[in-house]
């Protein structure tokens, strides 16, 4: 018998199943009105400027959804409160949060051994060298999902140092694997490694010093 810190437990000898480590989208409220904005910017870059489509008043409906939308929000603090709330994973992150439209977004999940994955495809809005993931995306799907695996391990903290190897051009349009593992705790330090494969060979290795530390969570 396995038990995580988090709780879960197998059978001994089986295998198993990884475990969700992040929000999952609904395909209602406000992640499905994401999930359209992660459409909408899509597919304006695929459009470009010499598309037919009437831009003039694709910006005025767009602003009209933005004004409708901010006169119904709550006051920012009031929001910074909401997002915080609960212990488990986040649902507003730039990496996998399903209410977040910059987040493509990443589902990450655990394994027994401590090890965590997830698959994304990302497209246009991504692009770095022609046809090719832009290397500050990947380090930014990195440091996230190596704070998840440190959230995952049990011991979490901040950024200090990520050092990140680009072995070789990470593709658009194509199914990546994202990995990330705890290697070390010494005291504060908390050393994590990662990487983001295409067609089973390594894209970019990353290696982060994270230091246990929290910041308050907004009451
Ligand atoms: C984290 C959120 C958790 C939310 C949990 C929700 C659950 C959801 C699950 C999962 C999601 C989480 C996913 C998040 C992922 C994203 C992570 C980020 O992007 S974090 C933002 C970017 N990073 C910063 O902004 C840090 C800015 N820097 C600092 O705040 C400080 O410099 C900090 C905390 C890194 C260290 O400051 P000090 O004052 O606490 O500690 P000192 O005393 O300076 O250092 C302690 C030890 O560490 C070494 N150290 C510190 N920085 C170092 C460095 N850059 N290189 C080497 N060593 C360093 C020092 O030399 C010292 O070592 P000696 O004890 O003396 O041996």
């Amino acid at each position: 018998m396995t038990t995580h810190e988090n709780g879960q437990t197998d059978q001994a000898g089986q295998t198993e199943r990884p475990v969700a480590l992040t929000a999952t989208a609904n395909n209602k409220g406000v992640d499905a009105a994401v999930a359209a904005a992660r459409r909408v910017i899509a597919s304006l870059l695929h459009a470009g400027d010499g598309s037919s489509a009437e831009m003039a008043r694709i910006a005025e409906q767009l602003n009209a959804v933005a004004d409708h939308l901010d006169q119904h929000a709550p006051a920012v603090e009031e929001r910074m409160v909401d997002m915080w709330k609960g212990e488990g994973v986040t649902r507003h992150d730039p990496v996998t949060g399903p209410e977040n439209a910059i987040a493509p977004p990443l589902p990450l999940a655990g394994r027994d051994d401590g090890s965590i994955e997830g698959v994304v495809v990302l497209g246009m809005p991504y692009q770095g060298p022609p046809g090719c993931v832009h290397g500050g995306v990947s380090a930014l799907l990195l440091d996230h999902t190596l704070g998840v695996a440190n959230h995952w391990a049990g011991v979490s903290g901040m950024t200090a140092e990520l050092t990140l190897r680009y072995h070789r051009p990470t593709p658009l349009f194509e199914p990546l694997t994202v990995t990330g593992r705890q290697v070390s705790v010494d005291g504060r330090k908390i050393r994590t490694t990662g990487t983001i494969s295409a067609g089973g060979k390594v894209c970019v290795s990353a290696e982060g010093l994270f230091i246990a530390k929290h910041l308050p969570r907004p009451r």
